[in-house]
């Protein structure tokens, strides 16, 4: 017996809210890296994009806008750093020997463990001033990490930036995940910022010791997609056990890994390629 219960009735439409107040903060131009799936190499990608972009001699700033996970700081070795404000109030980022100035959730916890247990207006709130109170001036480039899935943090971002030059989507090959791509397309699409392209991760195993490539997963799923629903491919990077090894010991992995360097590049030529003009 099925009672009143109505089955097969649509979801409700999600609501997205008004838009938001757009932040003044002076940089030139503001990149988001979302992911449809947690786990997927997403402040892998952002810290090393944003690191190669500083090679190119860009001023790059990065905040990390994963106020419950917030794993940059870590990657780049400078989570035990702790912000200061200047003489007018403004907070200065954390710089790091790679050329990138960093904001992040973790520089503000007493212990690197120790949890953020906020609820969505107050995560908005922290977002807001890591947005409008810190000191950017300068930055050719901000990129913001946003954490996993089309939730509150994303949402707010969306809505305080609406003329952010795009969103970046990071995937990786295996069906699930590009499922849930397809969602952060969507999700793009409905706030109304432009997909500036998507990237494949984990994509094709190069042995560290032969050099030799493999498919572990899947591979050229991103390319599909991004046929699929008229976006640009910015590039793969590869599945490097490197990367794993680096990224614990606090180093990206592009500051030391020429190869891996190259893949960086190439996504980073195709993205710059798709910034607006000044
Ligand atoms: N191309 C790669 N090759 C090998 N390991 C990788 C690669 N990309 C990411 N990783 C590893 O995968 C794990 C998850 O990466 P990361 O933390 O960047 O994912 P994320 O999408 O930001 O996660 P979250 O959803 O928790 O924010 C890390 O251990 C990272 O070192």
């Amino acid at each position: 017996m099925t009672g009143n219960i109505k089955i097969n009735e649509p979801p409700p439409r999600p609501q997205i809210g008004p838009p938001g107040k757009s932040l003044k903060y002076n940089v030139k131009h503001t990149i988001l890296v979302m992911s449809g799936k947690g786990g997927v190499g997403k402040s892998t990608f952002s810290t090393n994009l944003a690191v190669t972009l500083a090679s190119q001699g860009l001023k790059v700033g990065l905040l990390d806008a994963d106020i419950s996970g917030p794993d940059d700081a870590k990657i780049l070795g400078i989570e035990n750093e702790k912000i200061y404000g200047d003489e007018n109030g403004k907070i200065l980022p954390v710089e790091t020997k790679y050329g990138v100035n960093v904001i992040s959730m973790a520089m503000t916890l007493p212990t690197f463990d120790t949890p953020v247990i906020w609820r969505g207006s107050i995560r908005h709130k922290a977002l807001q001033q890591f947005l409008e109170d810190v000191k950017w001036d300068g930055r050719d480039l901000l990129v913001i990490d946003l954490p996993p899935g089309t939730g509150d943090e994303p949402l707010s971002i969306c809505q305080m930036i609406p003329n952010a030059d795009g969103i970046i989507i990071v995937i990786t090959p295996q069906d699930v995940a590009l499922l849930d791509a397809k969602k952060a397309i969507n999700f793009a699409r409905k706030v109304n910022i432009p997909i500036l392209g998507i990237v494949e991760n984990m994509s094709g195993f190069i042995c560290p010791h032969c050099g030799y490539e493999t498919d572990i997963f899947k591979k050229g799923g991103a390319e599909k997609i991004a046929q699929e629903y008229n976006i640009p491919y910015l590039g793969n990077i590869p599945l490097m056990p490197e990367i794993v090894e680096d990224s614990d010991a606090g180093i990206p992995a592009v500051s030391k890994n020429e190869k891996l360097m190259e893949f960086f590049k190439k996504v980073s030529e195709n993205l710059l390629k798709n910034l607006k003009n000044d």
